[in-house]
């Protein structure tokens, strides 16, 4: 029997290589508790996205194990949504259609599901988009129809993947802050792929910190939620990406 302190995921000794044979992970164990938002922060190349598509269950371990809900992953998680650093939307289909897309690849789209993509596009503040093309949207503004699309999959985690780093600073603060309002509503569980310190210290509850292929570190960010624009601004904010910064500088 499973207790009720089972994490909804876990990662046990994890190591990786790639047809090619070059190891690229070496012995992570990490675990995220429903709710939480958890960052993966290291330079280009370290093993984040690596990282992120064994917890995803679309690569599988060469050693080690992956639990969801405590069982063994043997393949790609239906229960997990993700979002790129490219928004991926098709041209060819509405603003609308876009996030509608994950319904309407499985089954007939209902007034429901209408309804409640509407809702999401309402919510990133896309309303007076829904009938647009994708390319007649700005850059910030297609992300946030990728947001919006993981979120009519109402998943048990959110995968991401340097969703907002394309994005210009302003932007990609506005979109860190309304994911942040949006995961407090939901009680949404978020793996969260960056290199910027301030973005993983602004977002998770932790921190992993990765070098190389193997876990540096693990940080606990104390700062309460919800987190709001204004923390950008306080000592406790810049005393986080402080250290934040110290143990990225550690690594090569
Ligand atoms: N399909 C692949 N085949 C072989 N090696 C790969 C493949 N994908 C990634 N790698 C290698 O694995 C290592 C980790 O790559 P990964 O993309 O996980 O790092 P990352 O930290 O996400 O990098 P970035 O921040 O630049 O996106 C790199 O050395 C990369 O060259």
């Amino acid at each position: 029997m499973k207790s009720e302190a089972t994490p909804l995921l876990r990662l046990e000794q994890i190591g990786f290589a790639y047809a090619d044979g070059q190891p690229v992970l070496h012995g992570i164990d990490l675990q995220l508790a429903a709710g939480q938002f958890h960052c993966l922060l290291g330079r280009s190349g370290c093993g984040k996205t690596s990282l992120l598509k064994l917890a995803a269950g679309l690569l599988l371990p060469s050693s080690g194990r992956v639990l969801w809900r405590g069982e063994p992953v043997r393949g790609p998680l239906r229960e997990v949504a993700f979002v790129f650093q490219r928004p991926t939307l098709l041209d060819w289909l509405s603003v609308l259609d876009n996030v509608l897309l994950p319904i309407s690849l499985k089954q007939r789209v209902t007034q429901a599901d209408r309804e409640l993509a509407q809702h999401w596009l309402q919510r990133l503040g896309l309303a007076e988009q829904a009938q647009r093309r994708p390319s007649q949207l700005s850059g910030g503004q297609q992300s946030r129809v990728a947001v919006a699309r993981a979120w009519m999959q109402q998943p048990a985690l959110l995968c991401m993947d340097e969703p907002f780093a394309a994005l210009d600073a302003l932007t990609r603060e506005e979109l860190q802050q309304d994911l942040l309002a949006v995961c407090a509503e939901q009680g949404s569980t978020v793996l969260f792929v960056t290199h910027d310190l301030s973005e993983a210290a602004f977002l998770g509850d932790q921190v992993s910190l990765l070098d190389r292929g193997r876990l540096q570190a693990q940080l606990q960010v104390g700062a309460e939620r919800p987190r709001s624009a204004d923390w950008r601004d306080a000592d406790s904010f810049h005393a986080q990406c402080a250290h934040l910064r110290r143990q990225l500088e550690r690594t090569r």
